[in-house]
């Protein structure tokens, strides 16, 4: 029995994870709203998630897509505590996205995270510090090339599968030898952080090797990326459920154990009929 020690939760690990991407981006102001629209917003988003077959919630306040606009730590808080201190009394593990210490002891504090996702893997002054005087708070350790402001200018790798497995093992051994038990881990490759399509497409071959490389469980984050565009030819992000599902169940069936994604719906199903007859 494989489980996530994820705070106050057991996720198991024996079924596919769905983690439902919840945006807090400044995007949602476009209509002119304000913070309190944009809360309202994406707690009706998060409830529809749920609704919808998510088993995680994932809340982020700092984009971290390539050229993302710099988010000062004050803003980042500002957008994510109302979500966070309204979603931890649903009952479910709530996830938090930074790479910025100071937001997860906030959040931590305020008991709003049961999960921090790092697509940093904790490496800001003090994360791993932190997390290891937690008890149980899981911890998504994520590999990125350089910084979003220039990661997919040009990336390159000699070896990229190998590259990747041992930055992951070293950050993966960093935590357990700050005392962090094995099971509050999960490993991510990082789709799209610093990779162009021939690398995200060798990761994503090589899955079975990056989990049998740590011996840790696997979370993926492809929904809606550039990789799906660039092999659908959809330029518009929304329009890219189908390949976004697809390479939902090519990772399953490498072993991947949850899924970053924007469309529950569709991916919950996707993964019920695999299970089903796929595996
Ligand atoms: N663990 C984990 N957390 C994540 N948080 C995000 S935010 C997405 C940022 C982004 C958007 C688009 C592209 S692109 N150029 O490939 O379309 C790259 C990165 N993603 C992930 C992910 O994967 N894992």
């Amino acid at each position: 029995m494989s489980i996530w020690q994820a705070g106050r939760f057991q996720i198991d690990l024996n079924r596919p994870q769905i983690m439902g991407i919840v945006n807090l981006t400044p995007d949602s102001f476009s209509d002119g709203g304000t913070y309190s629209h944009t809360v309202q917003t994406a707690l009706r988003h998060a409830e529809q998630l749920l609704k919808d077959g998510a088993d995680i919630l994932d809340i982020g306040g700092e984009s971290t897509r390539p050229g993302a606009a710099y988010v000062s730590l004050a803003e980042e808080w500002a957008r994510v505590q109302p979500v966070l201190a309204e979603v931890a009394g649903w009952g479910v593990p709530v996830s938090l996205d930074t790479r910025r210490t100071e937001v997860m002891a906030k959040a931590l504090d305020l008991g709003g995270a049961d999960i921090i996702n790092d697509v940093a893997a904790l490496s800001d002054a003090g994360a791993v510090d932190l997390l290891a005087q937690q008890a149980d708070t899981g911890i998504c350790l994520m590999h990125m090339q350089g910084l979003p402001e220039t990661m997919q200018d040009n990336p390159h790798y000699q070896d990229v599968v190998g590259e990747v497995a041992r930055y992951l093992n070293s950050r993966a051994a960093a935590c357990i030898e700050a005392g962090i038990a094995r099971t509050r881990i999960t490993l991510d490759p990082g789709f799209g952080f610093g990779k162009n399509l021939q690398h995200n497409t060798a990761l994503m071959r090589h899955l079975p090797e990056l989990a049998a490389a740590t011996g840790l469980p696997l979370l993926i984050g492809v929904s809606r990326k550039r990789m799906i565009g660039e092999l659908t030819g959809e330029t518009d992000a929304a329009a890219r459920v189908h390949g976004s599902v697809a390479a939902a169940l090519a990772a399953a069936a490498r072993g991947a154990r949850i899924f970053r994604v924007h469309d529950v719906k569709a991916t919950a199903d996707a993964l019920k009929v695999w299970q089903a007859l796929g595996v």
